[in-house]
């Protein structure tokens, strides 16, 4: 093995050992085995919760629904005499929980942020009182069910029986070693990165193609498989199943530990759940403080979320990498300012040919043979009172530079928008290459072969260049979603491939590994372009590709703008209209939502209406040379 496989498993060494020695070395400590088997229970919950929070940044209140559905299937099932093997309940509880799961996940990832959460913490208060209430014959409403059996391994004599203290101990510890193992693996796969990205963009990850409502109903029920089975092994290892599994409580408690033990890192529920539930059991047995232990809990939870924000595990891990990678943030930092302190001077290098490994999507049947490759169908958006879009018509022929020009406000991001079916038209529709396009929701016109780049940057700021890229072009070679939770993200041939040559077209071969949040202006530009290019579009849409770049960078963008469309019909909204008419053959003109004028570019540049939209009758110099500039674009090439 070599030494790289080796480190990245070093987390998982790390915790086989921990998990061996902790029932050696703790209970002096006051952590006795009980109070180790409960932390890894609570902890075992928590790795679905944090792949739900801490990964794809979803805050559920509600995770004891999940909890209390594993643990009362599997107790009701054992108690009753329905199933003889515990291990079998286990297996049922789990899935009952992950079913449950995708019922409720179903409805609350539609919602975002508070509304999520709301969601959720409704769910959560639900199945509390339907426990309590209509399925009290079969939970025990508030006495919960007593005499859950222990599983036991082997049979007849020969028969070993898991109870409390150290053999629980154990099976839990294994349980949440080999959970942790699996939720590493979730965390380094396509979804994981997908998942990831979410947190940091969510909509930029549907424009990419990813269906971000399934990725997110995924994570709920892996979340919810995880409370399932860590329920069903509470009744189990207590010998009671209790009412409050379901409690409001249990799902505050599970947020405030893992907060604690620090967001996003795996580890951190269980040092979360360890430290308080030591403080709790410990702080019980203080003369005079028995009363207060909420209170003083309360007290040291405040100051800990104050002084390490990331958590205990989240922090060391965070001063850690930043240690370890300080050299290299340094200098990326040091590269950055360079290139911001030379503007002008730093010229992108431009490729000879724009050729990307991984295909284009297919055009089937009739749409292969379109010359039309997007046309706008009396498109309209209005806001209220304000028609933002008024019946706008164009065609975009195949293969060609298409511009749409117009004043500021004129409708024209807009007007993309609704090309990109990122927002719906109010009347009207959009063809792609003469198929309807309108209705199908910005993940399938993206799968479909639409990209768009932004005005402002959608970049994925927490992630290196190369992972922005990567998820662009996972987009592309697993469709709108896929379920590959064991593969590792960086396991597709034909995705590298892409993603080295999306470097190498932007320029930004050196900066692959560095964040996002930390390239210079000009190239968090191109990442925006190179993004949109990595899904291998049919059409591609540019909106103002070139807002805030120096002239060097203009020239340079502008040159492959030309290269990629050789190969890729070009649809570009942008203000500097000599880049305009230096790059466009079609002209589309936009004033105030209508259209103005629309034809071969040289033709539009004569029309009258358009040279009075834009130049008025009389311009006055505004002192930036802007009027000048437009004039210039205006008038006839010499
Ligand atoms: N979500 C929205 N809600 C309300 N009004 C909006 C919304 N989006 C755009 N508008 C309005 O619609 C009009 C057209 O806006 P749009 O951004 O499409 O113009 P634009 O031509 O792209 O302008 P610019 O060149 O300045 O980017 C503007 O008056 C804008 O304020």
């Amino acid at each position: 093995m070599t030494r790289g496989p080796l480190r990245a498993l070093l987390p998982e060494l790390a915790l086989f050992f921990v998990l061996l020695a902790a029932p050696i070395l703790l209970p002096p400590l006051g952590f006795s085995h009980d109070l180790l088997s409960r932390a890894l229970n609570w902890a075992l919950f928590g790795l679905g919760f944090d792949i739900l929070f801490g990964l794809a940044g979803l805050l559920s209140f509600g995770q004891a629904a999940f909890y209390g559905a594993g643990g009362f299937v599997a107790a009701y099932l054992l108690v009753s005499g329905t199933i003889q093997s515990v291990w079998l309940a286990f297996l049922i509880g789990t899935l009952a929980a992950g079913l449950f799961g995708i019922a409720v996940g179903w409805l609350a990832v539609r919602r975002i942020g508070i509304y999520f959460a709301m969601i959720t913490l409704a769910f959560g208060q639900m199945a509390y009182f339907i426990q309590n209430s209509s399925l009290s014959d079969y939970t025990g409403g508030e006495n919960g069910i007593a005499g859950v059996p222990v599983p036991v391994i082997g049979f007849g004599d020969g028969a070993f029986r898991i109870t409390a203290g150290l053999p629980m101990y154990a099976l839990l510890a294994a349980t949440f070693f080999f959970g942790f193992v699996l939720a590493r693996r979730i965390v380094r796969s396509p979804v994981g990165l997908i998942l990831k990205a979410i947190k940091e963009n969510t909509p930029r990850v549907a424009m990419l193609g990813h269906d971000v409502p399934a990725y997110k109903l995924a994570a709920f029920t892996i979340a919810a498989l995880y409370a399932g089975l860590a329920g069903a092994m509470l009744g189990s290892f207590q010998s009671y199943m209790p009412p409050d599994a379901f409690a409001l409580e249990t799902s505050g408690q599970l947020v405030v530990q893992t907060i604690v033990g620090g967001v996003g890192t795996l580890v951190g529920p269980l040092v979360g759940a360890a430290l308080w539930l030591w403080l709790r059991d410990n702080l019980q047995l203080v003369p005079g403080l028995g009363p207060l232990w909420k209170l003083i809990l309360g007290i040291a939870f405040i100051g800990l979320v104050m002084g390490l924000r990331r958590g205990i595990c989240g922090e060391i891990l965070h001063r850690w990498e930043r240690r370890r990678d300080a050299a290299l943030l340094r200098a990326a930092e040091a590269r950055t300012e360079v290139i911001e302190a030379a503007t002008g001077a730093v010229t992108p290098e431009v490729p000879a040919e724009v050729a990307l490994p991984m295909p284009r999507p297919a055009i089937d049947g009739r749409a292969s043979h379109a010359e039309i490759a997007l046309e706008a169908q009396d498109l309209a958006r209005h806001y209220g009172g304000l028609k933002a879009v008024d019946g706008v018509s164009f065609r975009v022929r195949r293969g060609s530079i298409h511009a749409v020009i117009g004043p500021n406000g004129a409708g024209k991001s807009t007007l993309f928008k609704m090309l990109s079916d990122e927002v719906s038209p109010s009347a009207g529709s959009v063809l792609l290459f003469g198929e309807r396009l309108t209705g199908a929701g910005g993940a399938r016109a993206a799968q479909l072969g639409v990209a768009k780049s932004n005005q402002l940057n959608q970049l994925f700021l927490n992630l290196t260049v190369r992972e922005n890229l990567r998820v662009a072009a996972l987009a592309r070679a697993r469709g709108r979603f896929r379920l590959d939770l064991l593969a590792p993200s960086v396991g597709r041939a034909e995705v590298e491939d892409q993603v080295e040559t999306m470097l190498a077209i932007l320029d930004l071969g050196p900066r692959a590994e560095t964040r996002a949040s930390i390239l210079a202006y000009g190239e968090k530009r191109r990442l925006e372009i190179g993004m949109a290019l990595a899904t291998s579009p049919n059409v591609l849409l540019l909106d103002e590709p070139l807002a805030g770049m120096s002239p060097s960078e203009r020239v340079a963008t502008c040159a492959l703008i030309r290269r990629i469309g050789r190969s890729c019909t070009i649809l570009i909204v942008e203000h500097d209209l000599d880049a305009v008419f230096d790059l466009a053959e079609q002209v589309t003109v936009l004033s105030d939502g209508h259209l103005l004028a629309d034809g071969p570019a040289e033709d539009v540049r004569r029309d009258p209406a358009v040279r009075k939209a834009y130049l008025g009758t009389g311009p006055e110099e505004d002192g930036t040379g802007e009027s000048t500039r437009i004039r210039g674009a205006m008038n006839e090439p010499a």
